[in-house]
C-alpha cells in the first residue's frame, strides 16, 4: 500500500504545545499517555478493538517533509527556525503497547499506551485517536451484525454511503475482524486481501428491453456466480419467475445460478415465498441474499419471522455506525518527567467515572482455568506481576464488593509495538486477526455478548493502583 505522509494529521493546538515545550525547553522530558474509551458503543457490552495495523503503519512513516515545514511557517509566524530544524529532524523514538487488533476490550482500561519525549507523544495523539475510534467503532457495530446473522453470509456494501474513501476501505477491514465474509469494495478487497463479492444494480435491468432478457445476458457473462437482483419490477410475479428461466437455462449448460437478490418490500414474506418457488422449480441450490437498511435489529427481526434468507448485504448502517457516529475514545497523561524521575499524574472530574487512573500500567485478563471464561479485566501498575496467587478482584467504586479468583491463567493483553522507535511487532494477517478476534470472544461470557442490556463485564484496578489512585485524589481535593 502507499501510505501517504500523514504527519500534518493532527491538530494544530498539538503543534503549538510542541512549540510551547520548545521554548521552555521541555520537549524532550518524557511523558506516558494512555488511550481509551469510557463506554461502548451501541450499547453494547464489548467493544472490538481495531485500528493498530494503520497506526503502525502511521507511525513508521511520520515525518515533516520540505512542504510541510514551509506551510507551518505560513501558518504561524511564532514558529522559530530552531524548532522547525527540531520537526526537520522528527521522527518516533518511543515505546507504544497495544491491545491486538479484533481484541475484545472494555471502558476504562488502557488500550494503547504511549511512552515518549513528550514532543512526539503529543503530535501523534489526533491520529491514533482518529484510526482507533472510528475502526473500533465499525467493528464493534460489525461484530453485533455478526452475532445475529450467525454462519449465514454477510458482505459489506457500504462503499457508496460511507464518510468518503478511506472509511469505505478501513471500514471494510473492520467488518472483515469481526465476521463478516466479503466486501463489495474492490480497492479494499486488493489492500487488504479481503475476499469480495458483487450482484448487479438495477440499471442492468433498465439497461434491457426485458427482464429476463437482462438476466439471462447476465448469466451467460457470469455462468458460476450470477446472484439476480429480482425487485426491479415485481419480485413475486415478474423477477423470481424470471430468475427461475435463467436458473433453468443455466442448469442446460451444467451450470448453477447461484441466488437471488431482494432488495426491497417485506424481506420475510418475499423470501418465504420465494423459498418456495425455487424448491418448486428442484432448484434449492439457489440461495436467497437480501440488502436493504439492513442492521442487527432488522436481521433479528427478519429471522424471528422465518425469513429463508442466508446471505446478506449491509451498507449504510453498518459503515456509518448508524446510530453512534463516533467511538469517544480519549488520550490522557498519565505520568511525566520530572527532576526525580517518572511521576504518576491525574485528572479529576466531578463525574466519578471522568477521573483518569494515573500510571503506567498493564491489563490482564483472568481466565478461570475451569470454565474457561474470563472473570474480568485487572488493571495493574506496570511494575506489579500477577502470578498463580489467590487474586483479589474489587469493584474500583465499591471496594466492598470483591471476590478471589483461585485457579486462572492471566493473559497481559497490552502487546510492545514499538520499542525505542523501532517496531517489534510483526503485523498479523487479516486472517489471523480474525481467528484472533473469534478466540477472544470465547472467553467472554453470553451475558456479557448479550446484544440487549448486556451485563457490565468487570474491569478491576489492583489494589496498589487503586490506592494510588485514591491517594492522588484525595491530595489534590485538599489543595
Ligand atoms: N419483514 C420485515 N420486518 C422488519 N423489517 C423489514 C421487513 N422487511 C423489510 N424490512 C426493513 O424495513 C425497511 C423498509 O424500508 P423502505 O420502506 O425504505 O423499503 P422499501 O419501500 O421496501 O424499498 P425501497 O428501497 O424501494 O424504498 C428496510 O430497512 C428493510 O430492511
Ligand atoms: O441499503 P444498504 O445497507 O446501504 O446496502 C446497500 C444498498 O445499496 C444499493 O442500492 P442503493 O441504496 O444505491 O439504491 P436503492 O435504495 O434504490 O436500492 C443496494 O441495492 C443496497 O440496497
Ligand atoms: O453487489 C451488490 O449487490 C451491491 C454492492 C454495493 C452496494 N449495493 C449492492
Amino acid at each position: 500500500m502507499d501510505y501517504e505522509n500523514l504527519t500534518l494529521h493532527t491538530d494544530k493546538y498539538q503543534i503549538n504545545m510542541m512549540y510551547a515545550h520548545w521554548k521552555n525547553n521541555s520537549h524532550n522530558r518524557r511523558a506516558i499517555f494512555d488511550a481509551y474509551i469510557r463506554k461502548n458503543p451501541f450499547r453494547n457490552g464489548y467493544t472490538v478493538f481495531a485500528g493498530l495495523e494503520r497506526i503502525v503503519h502511521y507511525i513508521n512513516s511520520l515525518h515533516f517533509t520540505k512542504e510541510d515545514i514551509d506551510y507551518l511557517k505560513q501558518q504561524e509566524e511564532n514558529y522559530e527556525e530552531a524548532f522547525l530544524d527540531e520537526l526537520r529532524a522528527f521522527s518516533f523514538t518511543g515505546n507504544i503497547y497495544a491491545m491486538r487488533e479484533g481484541e475484545i476490550v472494555f471502558p476504562n482500561e488502557p488500550l494503547i499506551r504511549v511512552e515518549a519525549r513528550i514532543f512526539e507523544a503529543q503530535l501523534i495523539e489526533t491520529a491514533i485517536l482518529n484510526f482507533m475510534n472510528y475502526q473500533s467503532l465499525i467493528a464493534t457495530k460489525a461484530s453485533r451484525i455478526k452475532q445475529v446473522a450467525n454462519d449465514d453470509t454477510l458482505v459489506e456494501f457500504g462503499s457508496r454511503r460511507a464518510q468518503e474513501a478511506d472509511a469505505a476501505v478501513w471500514g471494510a477491514r473492520s467488518a472483515y475482524i469481526a465476521g463478516f465474509h466479503a466486501t463489495s469494495n474492490m480497492r479494499a478487497g486488493k489492500l487488504f486481501n479481503i475476499p469480495s463479492k458483487g450482484t448487479h444494480a438495477h440499471s442492468w435491468i433498465q439497461d434491457h428491453d426485458t427482464e429476463e432478457e437482462a438476466f439471462m445476458n447476465f448469466a451467460t457473462a457470469l455462468p458460476d456466480q450470477s446472484i439476480l437482483l429480482v425487485d426491479t419490477y415485481d419480485t413475486l410475479k415478474s423477477g423470481i419467475p424470471n430468475a427461475i428461466k435463467t436458473g433453468k437455462m443455466l442448469e442446460s449448460q451444467g451450470k448453477k445460478l447461484k441466488a437471488i437478490r431482494l432488495d426491497s418490500g417485506d424481506l420475510a414474506r418475499l423470501s418465504i415465498e420465494g423459498r418456495q418457488m425455487l424448491d418448486e422449480a428442484d432448484m434449492d441450490y439457489v440461495e436467497i441474499m437480501a440488502s436493504n437498511d439492513l442492521d442487527e435489529e432488522v436481521i433479528m427481526h427478519l429471522k424471528l419471522q422465518g425469513a429463508k434468507i442466508t446471505s446478506w448485504g449491509v451498507g449504510t448502517k453498518l459503515i456509518t455506525g448508524a446510530r453512534k457516529p463516533s467511538l469517544g475514545g480519549v488520550y490522557k497523561l498519565v505520568a511525566r518527567e520530572d527532576a526525580e524521575g517518572m511521576i504518576p499524574v491525574i485528572k479529576l472530574s466531578d463525574d466519578i467515572a471522568k477521573v483518569t487512573t494515573p500510571g503506567p500500567k498493564k491489563v490482564y485478563r483472568i481466565i478461570n482455568r475451569k470454565t474457561n471464561k474470563s472473570e474480568g479485566d485487572y488493571v495493574a501498575l506496570d511494575s506489579e506481576t500477577v502470578d498463580d496467587k489467590p487474586l483479589k478482584m474489587f469493584d474500583p467504586l465499591f471496594p466492598q464488593k470483591f471476590k478471589y479468583v483461585n485457579d486462572y491463567e492471566a493473559h497481559d493483553l497490552l502487546q510492545p509495538i514499538f520499542v525505542n522507535g523501532e517496531q517489534v511487532y510483526p503485523l498479523p494477517s487479516l486472517e489471523e486477526i480474525h481467528c484472533y478476534h473469534k478466540e477472544q470472544l470465547s472467553y467472554i461470557w453470553e451475558e456479557t455478548l448479550r446484544l440487549l442490556n448486556p451485563q457490565t463485564y468487570y474491569v478491576d484496578l489492583s489494589y496498589d493502583l487503586w490506592k494510588m489512585k485514591q491517594d492522588m485524589i484525595e491530595k489534590h481535593s485538599m489543595e
